[in-house]
């Protein structure tokens, strides 16, 4: 597949996906896709662990949906927490967040990201997808630094009301795979699927080609 060089545009309000995405060296245009991503995963019916990627594919679509995103290659993921096979979303508020830090406490779950990579050529949408899912193990944290870490207000808007990257609540105790999948974009798969459009990282490509987690990833 050939896009003839189409600038990037990664559709996306997240900082941690445009820090991740920098440092593949190639430029690009960021826009936050329209659409409620809430009342869209209320009309999904697929396993649970499909939902990033489902999600992140809806994010194309609504992109595509506005008149100008026409001849851009968009760039859209989605970050799913499954506890015991159940999707845990972002927190509605901080009642809820105290609710999933609790129920995460001191338990292994899975982060999933979905990424969709798509164009539009000849009138139609081409999107190649992926997701990764990262087994990560939360430590025992106490009420005290669930409240502490909630008065911070960085969980809001992260999926499970947590960022492995926050340093001082340090919610974590392991990971078995990929960082950069749990903090929202698993950049070796993205460089796959942007292989696929013949678009390559100026930095250190090769080094994305060899993913060490690769088997957590579905292509
Ligand atoms: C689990 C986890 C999630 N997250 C973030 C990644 C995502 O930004 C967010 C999940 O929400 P998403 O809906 O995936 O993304 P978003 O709303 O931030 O941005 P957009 O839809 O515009 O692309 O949670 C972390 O930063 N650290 C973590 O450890």
């Amino acid at each position: 597949m050939t896009t003839t060089q189409h600038p990037l545009l990664l559709a996306s309000a997240s900082p941690r996906r445009r820090q991740i995405l920098a440092t593949l060296g190639l430029p690009y245009d960021v826009a936050v896709a329209p659409g409620d991503e809430d009342a869209a995963q209320t009309q999904y019916r697929g396993p649970a662990d499909g939902m990033a990627q489902w999600t992140a594919s809806y994010k194309a679509l609504m992109m595509f949906s506005r008149a100008e995103v026409t001849r851009q290659l968009v760039i859209t993921a989605d970050t799913t927490v499954l506890l015991d096979e159940q999707v845990l979303g972002k927190p509605r508020d901080e009642d809820h967040a105290r609710e999933l830090l609790r129920s995460l406490r001191g338990r292994w779950h899975r982060v999933v990201t979905g990424v969709a990579v798509t164009s539009m050529y000849d009138g139609q949408l081409h999107t190649r997808g992926a997701s990764c899912s990262t087994p990560v193990l939360m430590r025992p944290y106490s009420d005290e630094e669930i409240d502490a870490y909630i008065a911070s207000g960085d969980p809001m808007d992260k999926a499970g009301a947590y960022g492995i990257q926050h340093t001082d609540f340090r919610p974590t105790e392991r990971i078995d795979g990929c960082y950069l999948n749990v903090v929202g974009l698993p950049l070796c798969t993205l460089v796959q699927l942007l292989a696929m459009f013949d678009v390559h990282p100026v930095n250190n490509g090769s080094a994305h080609s060899t993913c060490p987690w690769s088997e957590q990833c579905h292509v």
